[in-house]
């Protein structure tokens, strides 16, 4: 059995997702936060394991997020079905541009603003977390915090159900690597104006305890 790597942003979230695994072949990390970060830290992680003769065969970015009120309830479990650069591109007096509308050689943006899922791997997650909400999952540097930030992204993302930090980076790193990829988060909040102290991180920590026994189900088949 080959091993999963399991990329989360703080201590806390990979202490959640491994108080309900008790199998030594999945890995969880937490490596920090941001897609940079996210992405430098599964590059590497990708590379040792493969120069160890060990490679990972999947690699599951993990973690709390923000969800979009009207898609899924602070608590809910999400799975990705891609990891979108939400806020890569340009602002234009017509609004944000894309990057892959800004007219560069496709060659130069690698995936482009969005990497998939991996098929597979995501009917495995949703056939052990059949209650989750499945749809993107936005990644941005800057956490939303206004109403019409929101809106803005509503719209510009109709198949949107969260936003995290750290997708994008971790799915980049898969894809350069051909590891497959896939994104699960559990949420701590609603999208939307700025509210730290409505935050319910126990909440969400403990949703992602209980959907590590995906994880575990997905290591096992
Ligand atoms: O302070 C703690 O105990 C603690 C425990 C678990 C997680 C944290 C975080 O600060 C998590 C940061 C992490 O969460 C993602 N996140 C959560 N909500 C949003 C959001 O509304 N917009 C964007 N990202 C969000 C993100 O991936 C951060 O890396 C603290």
């Amino acid at each position: 059995m080959t091993d999963l790597l399991v990329v989360t942003a703080v201590p806390a979230e990979a202490e959640a997702i491994q108080a309900g695994l008790d199998d030594p072949t999945i890995a969880v990390v937490p490596v920090g936060v941001g897609a940079a970060v996210a992405a430098a830290a599964t590059g590497r992680l990708l590379a040792f394991a493969e120069a160890a003769g060990r490679p990972y065969r999947a690699v599951i970015s993990a973690g709390v997020a923000g969800g979009f009120a009207d898609q899924v309830p602070v608590g809910g479990v999400v799975l990705g079905t891609r990891a979108v650069a939400a806020d890569l591109g340009a602002e234009s007096p017509d609004g944000f541009l894309p990057i892959d509308e800004l007219g560069m050689p496709p060659a130069l943006l690698g995936g482009g603003p969005t990497v998939s899922a991996d098929p597979e791997l995501l009917a495995s997650l949703r056939t052990a977390l059949p209650s989750a909400t499945v749809g993107a999952v936005l990644t941005v540097n800057t956490v939303t915090g206004t109403t019409a930030s929101t809106e803005t992204l509503r719209r510009r993302y109709p198949d949107a159900v969260a936003e995290a930090m750290e997708g994008y980076g971790v799915a980049v790193a898969a894809s350069q690597a051909g590891v497959p990829f896939a994104e699960l988060r559990t949420i701590s909040n609603p999208i939307g104006p700025r509210d730290r102290e409505a935050w319910r991180l126990s909440d969400a920590l403990a949703a992602l305890t209980t959907a590590a026994v995906a994880v575990a189900a997905v290591a096992q088949g």
